[in-house]
C-alpha cells in the first residue's frame, strides 16, 4: 500500500459494502465530497531552491499539546463497524504517530478505554437540547484526560445520505452502541438528537462551562469564523463535515484563506475534507492552516489493517509531508506561507 489510495482499496475490499458506503458516502449528489479533493487538484505550489533544508522538522504546538507533525485524527463516528477493537485501536495508532485523535461523540468505544492508550485526545460533541446531559458528557471528557473540546456546528439536523437511505441503514447492528452515551455502564445510550434551535450563545454556554478549549467544527463562513472566536471558541475547524451535511458546500480548502484572514491570528485555524497526500498538507498550512485532519483515510487504515492501518496511512502522509517540504525549500512547517502557493492560477 504505497498512497492512501491504495489503503482505501484495500479498506473497500474487506468492508461490508453497506458499511463500506456509510463511511464513503455524502450527502446528496456527493458534490461537496467530490469538491474536497478537486480543490487540492486545482492548487499548484511554487517552489522555494537552494535553502539548505538537510535538517527538517515537521512538529508543531497545538493548544498547548506538541504534535509530531500537522496532522490529525478528525472524528468519525463507528470504528467498531470497520475493526472489532474500534477507537481504541485507531488511538493506539495515533499515540504510536504522536498526534492528536479527536474522539466521535458517536464512538463504538469508551472515552476512558480511549484515553488509556496515551493517546492526546480531543473529545467531539454535539450539544443536546438536553443541556445537563452534555454538560455530563463534558465532565466525563474532562475527567478521562481529553484536552479540548470540539464542538461540531454544521449538523442543525443530519445530512440525508443518499448511499444510507437506499441501503436501509440507519442504526448499528446489535452488540454495537455509541458507548459515551450511556448514562449508566450497562444502561441503554441515549440517542444523539440534532438541535435546530442552536444558536451563538450555546457556543459561548459550552465554552463558560470546561477550562478546556474549545474548537469549533464546520466553519466556512468568514463571518462565523469571527462570531465564533467572539463566543469563545480556542480554535476554529475548516470543514464540511466531509461533504455529508450540505451537498453544494464550498470545498474547505477554497474556504481557508477568507477564514484565515477573519481569524487574524486570534486563535488556530484547522482544515479537514480531501486531504490525501502531503502535498495537501503542504497546500493547507501555506494559506495559513496550523494544521489538517484527516477522516475516511483514517477508517479504510483501520479496515485494511487495524492499528497497523491507520499506523502506515499516518506514516505515509508523514514521508509525503517531508519530502514535500524540502522540495519546496521549507525545512520547518513555520517556514510554509502563501507565497508557495499560485492563487492567481488556481481558480482556471
Ligand atoms: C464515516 C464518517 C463519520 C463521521 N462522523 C463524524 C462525527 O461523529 N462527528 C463529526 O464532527 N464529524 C464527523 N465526520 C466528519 C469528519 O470529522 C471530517 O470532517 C471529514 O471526514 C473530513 O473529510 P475527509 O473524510 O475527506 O478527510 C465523519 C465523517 C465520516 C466520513
Ligand atoms: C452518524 C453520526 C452520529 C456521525 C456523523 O456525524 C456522520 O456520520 O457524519
Amino acid at each position: 500500500m504505497l498512497t492512501l489510495s491504495d489503503v482505501h482499496d484495500a479498506a473497500e475490499r474487506r468492508l461490508d459494502p453497506v458499511h463500506y458506503d456509510f463511511f464513503a458516502g455524502g450527502a446528496g449528489e456527493e458534490r461537496t465530497v467530490a469538491a474536497n479533493t478537486e480543490a487540492f487538484d486545482r492548487y499548484r505550489l511554487v517552489p522555494r531552491v537552494l535553502r539548505g533544508v538537510g535538517r527538517r522538522g515537521l512538529d508543531v504546538e497545538l493548544l498547548g499539546q506538541a504534535l509530531s507533525m500537522p496532522v490529525l485524527v478528525s472524528p468519525t463516528a463507528f470504528h467498531r463497524l470497520a475493526h472489532p477493537d474500534g477507537e481504541v485501536a485507531t488511538a493506539r495508532a495515533a499515540a504510536a504517530a504522536r498526534t492528536v485523535m479527536i474522539l466521535s461523540m458517536a464512538a463504538t468505544r469508551t472515552v476512558e478505554d480511549v484515553a488509556a492508550t496515551g493517546v492526546r485526545l480531543w473529545f467531539q460533541l454535539f450539544v443536546q437540547p438536553d443541556r445537563a446531559f452534555t454538560e455530563r458528557l463534558v465532565r466525563r471528557a474532562e475527567k478521562a484526560g481529553c484536552g479540548a473540546l470540539v464542538v461540531t456546528v454544521d449538523a442543525p439536523l443530519f445530512g440525508r445520505r443518499d448511499r444510507d437511505v437506499r441501503n436501509g441503514f440507519d442504526d448499528l447492528p446489535a452488540g454495537l452502541a455509541c458507548e459515551n452515551l450511556r448514562e449508566a455502564p450497562t444502561g441503554p445510550p441515549r440517542p444523539i438528537t440534532w438541535d435546530p434551535e442552536l444558536t451563538w450563545a450555546d457556543l459561548a454556554w459550552v465554552c463558560g462551562l470546561t477550562p478546556l478549549p474549545v474548537l469549533v467544527k464546520g466553519i466556512l463562513h468568514p463571518d462565523d469564523a469571527h462570531l465564533a472566536v467572539e463566543h469563545g471558541a480556542g480554535g476554529i475547524i475548516v470543514s464540511n463535515h466531509g461533504g455529508r451535511q450540505l451537498d453544494g458546500a464550498t470545498a474547505t480548502l477554497d474556504a481557508l484563506t477568507d477564514v484565515v484572514d477573519a481569524v487574524a491570528g486570534r486563535v488556530p485555524v484547522l482544515l479537514d475534507g480531501g486531504v490525501r497526500r502531503g502535498t495537501d498538507v503542504v497546500t493547507a498550512l501555506a494559506l495559513g492552516a496550523t494544521a489538517v485532519g484527516i477522516g475516511r483515510p483514517v477508517v479504510w487504515g483501520l479496515a485494511a489493517d487495524g492499528t497497523a492501518g491507520v499506523r502506515h496511512v499516518l506514516e505515509l502522509l508523514r514521508g509525503e509531508l517531508d519530502r514535500a517540504m524540502a522540495l519546496c525549500g521549507a525545512d520547518r512547517v513555520a517556514a510554509l506561507g502563501p507565497d508557495l502557493v499560485d492563487i492567481g492560477r488556481c481558480h482556471r
